[in-house]
């Protein structure tokens, strides 16, 4: 039987640390950090998503600004809005939430973004630091993945077999770098994979990033292995799971992550760290 790993209780720690850092701050009569976050049109799990990001941010007294663009907004007056944000002293941070309506090329606004506030690590020259293991932003959900292993004193990879099932750039590929960057042997399974299924058994740590409703199931799952939950779906009955079949799944690892409570609130305590960190960059 597994130990539940609760990523909103890891997160509540670190938003407590981070609260104090904000109220230091403020007792020195500085400036505080600000995140903006650009959300163009009405997509509502992005907004229910952004919401959150807000809330978490008053929550620990970090400024905030949610711009919210209209759908129908071109692309060249999204870039220009994105170069006011760079030039723009009191902001610490920058997040565009994807997915961005078709008609914008997802990468271009990626790319506007000054790679010193690039607090989602999304930025080419930020994703190619990570590949070089040089200092950057690291994407919020790959770094609290990482968090959560540390966190179970699961950090000694070297000899490990981790396996990533799902090759997105902002979690699957990302996270798989960082597996390897602390020596893990990693494995990446995508929707083209043979035999996912005996791949994923041979995992000591399995990460589940796909976005398929209970996919994973416990024949798939090692005993003893730590299973990390990234997917966030809604079931035939409008119910939030995760890529795992969490009630079976349990019963044979190690450690798991549940959903929601797992990995969601480590992605966003970790964007309130990496906005401190651009803001204390800046301040040196
Ligand atoms: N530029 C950009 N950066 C992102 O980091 C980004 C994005 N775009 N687009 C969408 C995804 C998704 N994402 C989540 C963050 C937190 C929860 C979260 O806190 N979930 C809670 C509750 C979820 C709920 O109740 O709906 C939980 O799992 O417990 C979920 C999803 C960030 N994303």
């Amino acid at each position: 039987m597994a130990e539940i790993v609760y990523g909103s209780e890891i997160a509540k720690k670190i938003k407590a640390k981070l609260a104090a850092k904000m109220q230091a701050l403020k007792q020195e009569g500085k400036r505080l950090p600000k995140l903006c976050v650009v959300l163009v049109g009405n997509h509502p799990a992005s907004l229910s998503y952004v919401t959150g990001k807000e809330k978490a941010c008053r929550e620990i007294g970090m400024e905030n600004d949610l711009i919210r663009l209209p759908q129908d907004i071109s692309e060249k007056a999204l870039l220009d809005f994105i170069q006011k944000l760079n030039v723009d002293d009191a902001v610490d941070g920058i997040l565009v939430q994807l997915p961005l309506p078709a008609h914008i090329d997802e990468h271009k606004v990626l790319f506007a973004i000054d790679p010193a506030k690039d607090v989602d690590g999304f930025h080419p020259i930020s994703l190619g630091k990570l590949m070089l293991q040089e200092d950057t932003f690291i994407s919020c959900t790959p770094k609290g993945i990482m968090r959560i292993l540390e966190e179970i004193g699961y950090d000694d990879l070297s000899g490990k077999k981790a396996v990533v099932v799902g090759r997105s750039n902002i979690v699957g590929k990302p996270v798989a770098q960082l597996l390897m960057n602390k020596h893990a042997t990693v494995t990446v399974c995508h929707s083209r994979t043979k035999n996912v299924e005996e791949i994923a058994a041979q995992a000591d740590i399995l990460i589940a990033a796909i976005g398929k409703p209970r996919y994973i199931h416990a024949s798939w799952v090692k005993e003893g292995a730590v299973v990390i939950d990234v997917g966030i779906n809604r079931d035939e009955n409008n119910k939030l799971c995760g890529d795992v079949d969490f009630e079976a799944v349990k019963e044979k690892a190690a450690y798991i992550t549940p959903v929601p409570k797992g990995v969601g609130p480590m992605t966003i305590a970790m964007l309130l760290e990496n906005t401190l960190e651009a803001y204390e960059k800046k301040e040196g």
